[in-house]
């Protein structure tokens, strides 16, 4: 392992099963202070999975986790104070308003009251939430629900973000945001764990790529050293190439296209 200070999250040899899938194998991977740490793979490869495990919503079968010094199956509730969470499926209290669920979130962390007025304002503008400010989560839109509970994960500046498809149903503008709230997050010095099953997406947010497939990491790096991999592997082989032959997503794409062309022509 690392420097443990440089190192925010450490998992190692984490594996979890459900009945018979196994959804999490063997896998170690490290979030260093200050950087955006992409979790890439197909549906499916254990990404919520390992998440749920970082959280300590999940019991791993075996396997070690360390979030800032801490252990899940210890210390759950200081893990949550230290990290930010957007789930995949917004989780948040439909019947509240977002006024009331940022005022809730506020008093139950104690937060200091102008501060988060101020933030809230320039979250709020940012991501184009006032006019529904004060409307009934139940009522929004997928996507403005997600800005609610992205606005809510980082209300209380958390040192880890952990966001699982965060971007899924944001319009252009919000999506932009929620880079530019990223970006600073980790100038800060914070870091990210960020799970997407979008090759572009991670090449465009994260510092590091964890692809992921099985449950296994079958390849670890920033975007060069992945691109030098799949340069290894032949000339005209490009990104979205090595990440669909590692995910073993390219064969199974070319029968469906093959398929679809005889159906559908
Ligand atoms: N509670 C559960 N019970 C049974 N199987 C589960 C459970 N949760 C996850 N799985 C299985 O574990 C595997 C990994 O699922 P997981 O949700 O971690 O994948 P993912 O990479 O997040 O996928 P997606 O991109 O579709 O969200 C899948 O085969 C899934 O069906």
């Amino acid at each position: 392992m690392e420097n443990n200070e440089s190192v925010l999250v450490n998992v190692e040899s984490l594996s979890k099963s459900f009945e018979n899938v196994q959804a999490v194998d063997n896998l170690s991977f490290q979030i260093r202070k200050g950087e955006i740490y992409g979790l890439l793979g197909p549906n499916g490869a254990g990404k919520t999975t390992t998440i749920k495990l970082i959280l300590g919503l999940l019991e791993a079968d075996a396997g070690d986790i360390t979030v800032l010094g801490l252990k899940p199956e210890n210390d759950e509730v200081e893990i949550k104070n230290q990290i930010g969470y957007v789930s995949e499926e917004p989780l948040i209290y439909k019947s509240l308003t977002p006024k009331e669920l940022f005022n809730f979130i506020a008093s139950i962390r104690k937060l200091d009251g102008a501060k988060v007025t101020m933030k809230l304002a320039e979250y709020l503008e940012g991501l184009g939430a006032i006019e529904y400010y004060e409307r009934l989560i139940s009522t929004l839109s997928r996507g403005n629900k997600q800005k609610v509970q992205i606005i809510a994960a980082i209300l209380h500046d958390p040192e880890i973000l952990i966001m699982d498809e965060p971007l899924a149903g944001l319009d252009a503008k919000s999506v932009k945001v929620v880079k530019e709230i990223v970006d600073l997050h980790t100038k800060r010095g914070g870091s990210v764990l960020f799970s997407t099953h979008i090759m572009e997406v991670a090449e465009d947010i994260c510092d590091r790529i964890g692809i992921i497939n099985e449950g296994k990491l079958v390849a670890e790096g920033n975007f060069e050293e992945l691109r030098q991999k799949a340069n290894a592997l032949g000339e005209n082989v490009d990104l979205e190439d090595i990440f669909l032959k590692l995910t073993e997503q390219d064969e199974s794409i070319n029968e469906i296209v093959e398929k679809l062309r005889t159906t559908m022509i």
